[in-house]
């Protein structure tokens, strides 16, 4: 891959295109305010999001998606889960045939209940060999401050994975191919809503233990939602279970886990908002989405329904601790 459009230049998007060009593959990264493209541009920064670290000269910013695209071998899609069908449709008449598109996106969409590679298979109009999805413990600040990492190429064709991921290897970002989409995608989804209750337990004051527990059960709920829907069981062991599900619960720097700490610190979810500048707590409408799939499923999934009663029904996160802990005695594996 000579060529990679990188399109939305947040935290992740912009980061993840660092990576590429670090990586030796000339990256074109599409802004949506043409300011942040210009700033780039003027000053190898990104002002909003990432205005600490340099960007490489094989990195160009544009506000032109046209641009941005022409020629590209694969297309990155870094903009939020909730806003990739409506973005995806602008863009599909300038989205180079056969070039593979690779969601970066960790949610579940709302109404559709579909992955995002579901998505983009839908909006795109391409097979599902055509799609990737990028997902692992990365936190993009870490990343683009040149921390190591690894991290998930998850593509139903083995070979066009292999190619992606050696356009995205580099002496800090370590990619690992897999097949399992759907477990990937639930993993980088579930964790942003596992996150949240980690966040509120913290903000009531709760220690390690509570965290393990959270974390743990947490995982349990997610590996049942990948049961019911195909996904390798065993996907959930690796980065994107495990590995994602503990850097985001544990730290400081995730979005997610911030917004639940507010909440458990009392605040309000449109303060917990505002407190996040603009950038996306996925987890906020994905549990929704993700409790909506469960309940489809018949798959129980108690800590994502009490994520969605704090979040969107007023559930005070004391009454969510005690709601998850008098729930009726069972088998842990059941
Ligand atoms: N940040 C991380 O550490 C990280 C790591 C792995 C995966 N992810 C996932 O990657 C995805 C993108 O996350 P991010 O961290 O890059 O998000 P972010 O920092 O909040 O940035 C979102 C980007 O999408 C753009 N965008 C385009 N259309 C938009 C719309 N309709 N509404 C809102 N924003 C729009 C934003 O443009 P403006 O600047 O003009 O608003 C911005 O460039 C998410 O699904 C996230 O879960 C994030
Ligand atoms: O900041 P968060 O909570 O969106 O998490 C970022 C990444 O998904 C961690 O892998």
């Amino acid at each position: 891959m000579e060529r990679v459009a990188v399109m939305g230049a947040g935290s992740w998007g912009t980061a993840f295109a660092k990576v590429l060009a670090d990586s030796g593959t000339d990256v074109v990264l599409w802004a949506r305010r043409a300011e942040v493209a210009d700033g780039i541009t003027r000053s190898r920064v990104n002002p909003d999001y990432l205005p600490d670290v340099v960007l490489p000269p094989n990195l160009a910013a544009t506000h032109d998606a046209e641009e941005a695209l022409r020629g590209a071998d694969a297309v990155v899609l870094g903009v939020p889960s909730q806003t990739l069908r409506e973005n995806l449709a602008r863009w599909r008449p300038a989205l180079p045939a056969g070039a593979t598109l690779v969601s970066l996106a960790k949610g579940v969409e709302l109404g559709t209940l579909k992955r995002m590679s579901e998505v983009v298979r839908e909006v795109a109009g391409v097979p599902e060999e055509q799609v990737a999805v990028v997902s692992g413990p990365n936190l993009a600040k870490e990343i683009a401050a040149g921390q190591p990492t690894a991290t998930v190429i998850a593509c139903t064709d083995h070979d066009r994975a292999v190619d992606f991921q050696q356009a995205c290897s580099n002496s800090y970002f370590r990619p690992y191919t897999n097949v399992d989409v759907v477990g990937c995608e639930l993993g980088g989804a579930c964790k942003n809503v596992i996150a949240l209750a980690c966040g509120m337990a913290a903000g009531l004051g709760f220690g390690d233990n509570t965290m393990a527990s959270i974390i743990t059960r947490g995982l349990a709920e997610t590996a049942r939602l990948g049961a019911a829907l195909g996904a390798d069981p065993l996907t959930f062991a690796g980065l994107a279970g495990l590995g994602d599900l503990v850097a985001t619960c544990a730290s400081p720097l995730s979005r997610n886990r911030s917004f639940g700490e507010r909440l458990g610190r009392g605040g309000t979810v449109a303060g917990a908002q505002e407190a996040a500048h603009g950038q996306v707590a996925e987890g906020v409408k994905s549990c929704s989405s993700i409790r909506e799939l469960a309940a489809r499923l018949g798959v129980d999934m108690p800590i994502t329904d009490g994520v969605h009663r704090v979040c969107h029904e007023g559930l005070d996160p004391r009454a969510l601790t005690t709601a998850l802990l008098e729930r009726e005695r069972k088998a842990e594996r059941q």
